[in-house]
């Protein structure tokens, strides 16, 4: 595998607060990575580096070896990043056809929406809820809607922020399901998340981000046995 994504030294500071310290982080073409770490670690700050939201005030972004440091959201999602953001963006009084009409639009021509729509909407296994507003929706058929969204931009690199925050055991399930099978369709993943279930369920690799600084990195299983870890992050959090 090849780093897809990859952040050199990338710092960010408000006045004398160092959000970022120096974050290398290499995301591998086609692995699903999650980022975790206690509140306030930066990692909210990274996402938006990452997307181009904020601009970093150190270090460089590059992405399938070019050097995105300073391109602008729209101009990195035409390469090919999408993003599913914590709080749903869609459009609550339009059903969520409609929705998903609006994100495929950009890329398809009108004849072959409505099929690209039911393919979309058995993946999300919102079939039964195709012409229903999506006010009607439930919180996590909403979170999917919007994972539907992103994916039908086909992206080639998916960002995920806390994607399951407010789910249910079995909503979460489902999602990391989702995930997955966006993963073996070829979509590599950088996930933000505190759901340590989720995390355990879809990651190939894990990063943990401490005083805005990557603190140790691999698999969940060796991320759940280093002490150092357990003390700054799972002490706290663990089982809350
Ligand atoms: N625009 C900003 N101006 C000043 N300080 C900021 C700004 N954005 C974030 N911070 C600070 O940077 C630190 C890291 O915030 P960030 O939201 O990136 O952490 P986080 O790991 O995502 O936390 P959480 O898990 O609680 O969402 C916090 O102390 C926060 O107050």
């Amino acid at each position: 595998m090849s780093a897809l994504l990859q952040t050199e030294a990338l710092d960010k500071h408000y006045g004398g607060l160092h959000v970022t310290a120096g974050v290398s982080l290499a995301l591998e073409e086609g692995e699903i990575h999650c980022l975790i770490g206690p509140n306030g670690a930066g990692k909210s700050t990274l996402f938006k580096l990452i997307l181009g939201a904020v601009l970093p005030s150190g270090g460089r972004i590059l992405y399938a070896g070019e050097d995105i440091t300073n391109l602008k959201p729209f101009q990195r999602i035409r390469r090919g990043m999408s993003v599913k953001f914590q709080v749903p963006g869609i459009f609550q009084a339009l059903t969520v056809r409609q929705n998903l009409a609006i994100a495929l639009q950009h890329h398809l021509a009108r004849a072959h929406l409505d099929r690209e729509i039911d393919r979309l909407l058995e993946f999300l296994g919102l079939h039964a809820a195709g012409l229903q507003r999506a006010s009607e929706l439930s919180h996590g058929q909403k979170q999917w809607l919007e994972i539907g969204m992103a994916v039908a931009l086909k992206p080639r690199l998916l960002l995920l922020d806390e994607p399951t925050a407010g789910m249910s055991p079995d909503e979460t399930h489902a999602t990391g399901e989702l995930v997955r099978s966006l993963n073996r369709a070829g979509v590599t993943v950088l996930a933000v998340e505190h759901d340590m279930e989720f995390v355990r369920q879809v990651a190939q690799r894990v990063s943990v981000l401490h005083l805005g600084r990557i603190f140790a990195q691999g698999s969940m299983q060796e991320i759940v046995a280093d002490e150092r870890v357990a003390e700054i992050y799972f002490g706290e959090t663990r089982y809350d």
